[in-house]
């Protein structure tokens, strides 16, 4: 499975320019690369603008779902379509998309564990709902968001559930960019999955972010990673089928044992 990964630098308030860069990057990578799937980054319409969020978003109003599904239909591909910040009623979410090729909403999923280092439990909610898996190309994938990596739980969760790809949409900052790499490939090992992740570029309030998106096999190899710091479309080929063999060459999930932990 072929899929573009959309590194991007994200114009920090600005929906409808952010929305535009994107419509732009995605007619364009479809018409060079013919991907089976996009990808978006985390909060790509607003980046970490928390303190005016609340009243850029109730000017913006509800433009990003139409916008994504009428995106996802025109070119007749899917979008795991990043974050974004969304207002219900007096309350924000971090709200990751994903939108199938006939342009319907198929799952949403809000980012359960806030993160302190950016602020973001002083201006956001946290999600209440578990970790589901949701199925695009007949694949069935699993999805979290940036700080939610340091949490294996979900990842075991998603690969329970029979996720073959977990994304990890992302703003994460060069500060701890060792640990984005280290944990990515732990989460793939240990499940024996496909990770992909996407995360943006360029600074924003003195925080520098890493870019480097990465797909890594289940066997904790990077199979294709973006530089630090340029915009720029990672494209990666997945072999889906690899999976059955390197589980049965080390086969965890008939090892485990979980009654006794
Ligand atoms: N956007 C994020 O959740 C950043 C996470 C982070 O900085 C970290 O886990 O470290």
């Amino acid at each position: 499975m072929k899929m573009a990964l959309y590194q991007m630098e994200i114009i920090p308030g600005n929906p409808g320019a952010n929305r535009e860069k994107v419509r732009r990057w995605a007619h364009d990578v479809m018409q060079k690369e013919q991907p089976e799937l996009l990808v978006l980054p985390e909060m790509w319409t607003t980046a970490y603008t928390l303190e005016s969020l609340s009243d850029i978003l109730t000017e913006d109003g509800d433009q990003t779902e139409p916008f994504l599904q009428e995106l996802a239909s025109s070119l007749h591909v899917p979008i795991v379509a990043g974050s974004i910040a969304v207002k219900e009623e007096e309350q924000i979410f971090n709200r990751a998309f994903v939108i199938n090729e006939q342009g319907q909403t198929v799952y949403h999923y809000d980012k359960i564990h806030l993160v302190p280092m950016l602020d973001e439990p002083n201006y956001l909610t946290g999600g209440r709902n578990p970790v589901k898996v949701f199925e695009v190309t007949g694949r069935k994938m699993g999805l979290v968001i940036c700080y939610d990596l340091r949490f294996p739980e979900l990842f075991r969760s998603l690969a329970l559930q029979g996720a073959e790809v977990i994304f990890v949409l992302a703003e994460w900052p060069m500060a701890r960019i060792h640990h984005w790499e280290v944990l990515q490939q732990a989460r793939a090992i240990e499940n024996q999955v496909f990770i992909v992740s996407c995360n943006c570029v360029n600074s924003y309030d003195g925080v520098e972010f890493a870019g480097t998106s990465l797909a890594i096999n289940p066997w904790g190899e990077i199979v294709a990673k973006g530089s630090k710091a340029e915009e720029e479309t990672i494209t990666a080929t997945l072999p889906l089928h690899e999976t059955a063999r390197i589980r049965k060459e080390v086969p965890v999930f008939s090892s485990r044992v979980p009654d006794l932990y």
